[in-house]
């Protein structure tokens, strides 16, 4: 019988990662990296056998993933399976686990904005009669000339290798493409994903390796992109109230809505807590796992809208902090994002009870109820906190508004 193994889908940056350890861009790794890999890249820039490597190559999932399995189908979101990892090491980090072993393709990816462009090291390196002058970039290519001078002096034709991941992926193609105008006739264009890391020097040093792949005779970076982030008024954002049934969140996310509406200035989109328990995440119970989904599920949404350059509203309970704080990443990849605590206390909510669920919970009728018989972590990252037990709506509402104003989202 075929071997039934576990499955996964890496995150992007994980992705990214793989594309290249399959294809041989990150040679001489074949895998992702065990603890003594990682430990010793991280003190002495080395691999454990002494290899000179800059940054660490990992892959983390949960625990209960690979529970008692020893290898690992890695897919892309859609569900493609790219690659059979064997697990040789597992690393505990709380329930989730740093995997290392080899990779092995199972597939080669076909979607993606400028898949064209994609080629492997051997590919590239078959494909030249002279090792190349290997330019990397991750924004415009704005010194032609001085690459074409450093060409001619090398002899060397020109592999231009915009470095594409997340949504400005197919902009640095854009770019490469159109610097090719100004660049010697037989300059290539290369699109290889690697994802960027954080320090500087140490992304710089990983180009170096990953052009030295693809046979560059000299690699040349081109300079890093001044980042400039439109002004908030044009950036999308999420407003996500979180706080007790019967605190206000509702009343305030409408009031608010309503509010925008008028102005004209923006446009909105409401995701109400009991709306999208009607329609996003009907079925759902209460359970804590199936809160998390239905937070996920308004964060996707709330997130897709942001990415847009929208402004979504949010409405729901969510009562974990660790589900709130994934929202707020999944939104900040693309946007801003507001956290709203609605801190009405449970006395004045159960006073209120508009729905009369408080006396039924008490009652026992309700299971697992949101401040008598189920947690509601109190967010300690709120930017505004509003307690609607002494004040009208209009005040709740024009509080979050001048928020908004005030930071330069509305106008
Ligand atoms: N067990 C339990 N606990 C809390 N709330 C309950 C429960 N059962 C039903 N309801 C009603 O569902 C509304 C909360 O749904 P949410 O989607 O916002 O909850 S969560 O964020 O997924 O925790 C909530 O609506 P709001 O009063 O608007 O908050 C309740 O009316
Ligand atoms: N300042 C205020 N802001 C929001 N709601 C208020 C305020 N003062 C009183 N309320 C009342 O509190 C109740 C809040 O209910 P709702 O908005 O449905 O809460 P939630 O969505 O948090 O469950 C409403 O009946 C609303 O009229």
């Amino acid at each position: 019988m075929a071997e039934v193994l576990p499955v996964w889908v890496p995150d992007a940056f994980e992705l990214a990662d793989l594309e290249l350890l399959l294809s041989g861009a990150f040679a001489p790794l074949t895998g992702f990296m065990g603890a003594a890999d990682v430990e010793s890249v991280t003190a002495r820039g080395r691999l454990a056998d002494g290899t000179p490597w800059p940054v660490p190559v990992t892959l983390t999932v949960p625990a209960e993933v690979v529970a008692g399995a020893d290898a690992l189908v890695l897919q892309d979101p859609e569900g493609v399976p790219l690659a059979r990892l064997t697990i040789t090491e597992r690393t505990p980090h709380g329930d989730h686990l740093t995997l290392a072993g080899p990779v092995e393709a199972l597939s080669t990816p076909e979607h993606g904005p400028f898949r064209r462009l994609r080629r492997t090291p051997a590919e590239v390196r078959e494909s030249l009669e002279a090792e190349p002058l290997v330019v990397t970039a991750r924004g415009p290519i704005d010194s032609p000339e001085e690459i074409t001078a450093l060409a001619e002096e090398l002899g060397a034709p020109i592999v231009l290798m915009p470095l594409i991941f997340g949504e400005g992926g197919p902009a640095v193609v854009r770019a490469s493409l159109a610097a090719l105008d100004k660049l010697p006739a037989g300059t290539r264009v290369v699109a290889v994903p690697l994802a960027p890391r954080d320090d500087l020097t140490l992304d710089l040093e990983l180009r170096e390796h990953v052009a030295a792949a693809y046979g560059a005779a000299e690699h040349y970076a081109a300079p890093e992109p001044a980042v400039i982030p439109g002004p908030p008024h044009r950036r999308g954002l999420t407003v996500f109230f979180t706080g007790l049934s019967g605190s206000g969140k509702s009343t305030i996310a409408r009031g608010l809505h309503d509010a925008l509406l008028e102005r004209g200035t923006r446009t909105v989109t409401l995701l109400d807590g009991d709306v999208v328990r009607r329609m996003l995440s009907s079925g759902l119970t209460f359970s804590r796992a199936d809160r998390d989904l239905n937070i996920r599920r308004i964060g996707f949404v709330a997130a897709e809208v942001t990415r847009h350059k929208g402004l979504a509203i949010c409405a729901p309970i969510a009562p974990y902090a660790a589900v709130r704080e994934e929202v707020r990443e999944m939104v900040e990849q693309f946007g801003d994002f507001v956290l709203v605590h609605v801190s009405t206390p449970l006395e004045e909510c159960e006073r209120r009870d508009r729905k009369g669920l408080y006396a039924r919970a008490r009652a026992g009728e309700i299971p697992e109820f949101t401040g008598i018989s189920d947690p509601y972590e109190e967010p300690d990252d709120a930017d505004l906190v509003i307690d609607t037990t002494n004040i009208s709506v209009e005040t709740a509402v024009n509080r979050v508004l001048d928020h908004l104003v005030t930071r330069g989202w509305v106008r």
